[in-house]
């Protein structure tokens, strides 16, 4: 086998749970991470290091690795990087171009690591990554200290609604193990954790490549520090909390094999459902209750998040792929206008007033997207912004031609967020958060509380008209008008 299949093997390997693992294994489901840094901060030798010293790595992959290591470094080990360089052509260019994921455990725990790249381009991959994870290990070189990276990657970290970070102080053999410098840049990224409402930091100083403080401890090497090692530290993390709506189902495909059987298939995307169950079917909002729950080889009681089923309803409703069918009394927010967070992808950045396609779950529409502000990366503050450039991360509205169906991200991060396609070049421009609908669509005019009006900026044909019931926010009729239909409106009000 050549050395290249070999290490795809290897991916494969580590990439699932093995079930022989499991007896072991504290938690039903396994602690997810994500590793992230600057380019050569060491990722790939860190994630190395917690394979092989978790005896991840199995003896034929050990033997291969050897073998590829040209040389070994002074301990006898192999180069740990070359165990995650899976994939052909990052051996290529030397870099590491996807996000890979890997698998190992350990008495208590079993984890699963996101291998994101340190490049600049590529924030999307480590958005990706951070989407599932419950940790963030962000890693510093500790010659070098905190970077603009290591700042936009706990930043994106944290608006992928990641609480726990691990800051992976490296190289720490690099400077003499000096304890100053250990508390300058844990100091500073602590400060930085805090701005980003991250209060979970345990900072560690180690060296991946002598397995200082990785999986053993540093010892009498870093006499001073007192704190766990970094697997320690991972062992004893929380698990993100689920999905906190109710039933979500975004269809993908509707199902009728014969005149007698509909079914609506999709992947529950949050929540459970059991027949029996009221449903409402958006945007149209019908109302049917749920007959039977069905996946490819029975019929089930119930169904959870991350279940693939065929649901039937006890009556004739319209629905269509791109719908959304959710629990009747605990509904997602539908409406014209919302207001989100993304990081934007591709060299044109997010242009103001452009209309791109809007891609959430099964769900395809046209969009504006007006941005309102940019995180300022050194200061760590929200700057006024018309415009994003790529890898910025920013604030916007979102103008919709018809009713966008979302939960904040915060409560659900299947049915909360979303990518940016580009109609001209079918490039996905930006991935995106949403943090609420917009019932305010800026303010221009406020009349008792009972009616909003206002002019986005990018809409200049048109006013979006919300009428708020009063004492109900949540009932809002939005209706789009002329924009002479919303002058009168607004004149009829004024008079
Ligand atoms: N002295 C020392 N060198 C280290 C340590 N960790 C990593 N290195 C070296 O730093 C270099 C870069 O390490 P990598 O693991 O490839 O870095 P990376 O962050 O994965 O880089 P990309 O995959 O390109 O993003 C390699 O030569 C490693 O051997 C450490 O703790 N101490």
């Amino acid at each position: 086998m050549t050395a290249a299949a070999n290490t795809a093997l290897a991916v494969e390997l580590l990439e699932a749970p093995q079930a022989d693992a499991a007896p072991l294994v504290r938690d039903s489901r396994p602690l997810r991470l994500i590793t992230c840094g600057s380019v050569d901060d060491g990722k790939s030798t860190l994630i190395g290091r917690l394979l092989w010293d978790t005896k991840a790595v199995k003896e034929d992959q050990a033997a291969s690795l050897r073998r590829d290591s040209g040389q070994q470094n002074d301990l006898g080990l192999p180069d740990f990087a070359l165990l995650l360089d899976g994939l052909q052509a990052e051996r290529e260019q030397g870099i590491t171009i996807d996000v890979a994921y890997r698998y190992f455990a350990t008495d208590r725990r079993s984890f699963i690591v996101a291998d994101t790249p340190g490049h600049e381009q590529y924030t999307r991959n480590m958005a990706t990554g951070a989407s599932t994870a419950d940790l963030a290990i962000l890693l510093v070189d500790a010659r070098a200290g905190l970077l603009e990276q290591t700042r936009r990657h706990a930043t994106i970290a944290s608006l992928m609604g990641i609480k726990q970070f691990v800051l992976a102080v490296n190289k720490f053999d690099l400077v003499s193990y000096d304890k100053a410098v250990f508390d300058q840049i844990s100091t500073e990224f602590k400060a930085l954790a805090l701005t980003l409402g991250v209060r979970q930091v345990t900072a560690i100083p180690m060296s991946a490549l002598k397995g200082e403080n990785v999986v053993y401890s540093a010892g009498a090497v870093i006499p001073w520090y007192e704190g766990p090692t970094l697997v320690e530290t991972l062992e004893l993390a929380t698990l993100r909390s689920g999905q906190s709506t109710g039933f979500r189902l975004p269809v993908q495909r509707v199902s009728r094999p014969g005149e007698s059987f509909r079914g609506y298939q999709g992947t529950v995307a949050g929540g459970a459902v059991k027949p029996g169950d009221s449903v409402a079917i958006l945007p149209s909002g019908q109302v049917a209750n749920v007959k039977q729950i069905v996946t490819f080889d029975l019929v089930r009681n119930a169904a959870v998040a991350g279940d693939a089923i065929t649901l039937v309803l006890d009556r004739q409703v319209d629905v269509a792929r791109g719908d959304m069918i959710v629990s009747l009394d605990a509904q997602p927010q539908t409406g014209l206008a919302f207001d989100a967070q993304l990081v934007a992808l591709q060299p044109d950045g997010i242009v103001p007033g452009k209309r791109y396609w809007l891609k959430a779950g099964s769900r395809r529409q046209r969009v504006q997207v007006q941005p309102v502000q940019q995180l300022d990366l050194k200061s760590g503050k929200w700057l006024a912004a018309e415009m994003l450039q790529m890898n910025a991360i920013g604030k916007v509205h979102l103008a919709f031609d018809e009713t966008a169906i979302f939960d904040p991200y915060e409560l659900n991060r299947g049915t909360g967020a979303f990518i940016l396609i580009d109609p001209d070049t079918n490039n996905t421009v930006a991935g995106g958060m949403i943090s609420a609908k917009r019932t305010d669509l800026g303010g221009l005019n406020t009349h008792e509380g009972r009616v909003i009006l206002s002019l986005p900026a990018d809409l200049a044909e048109q006013l979006l008209a919300t009428e708020l019931l009063a004492n109900r926010r949540d009932e809002v009729e939005t209706r789009r008008v002329t924009t002479s239909a919303a002058r009168q409106l607004l004149d009829d009000i004024d008079g």
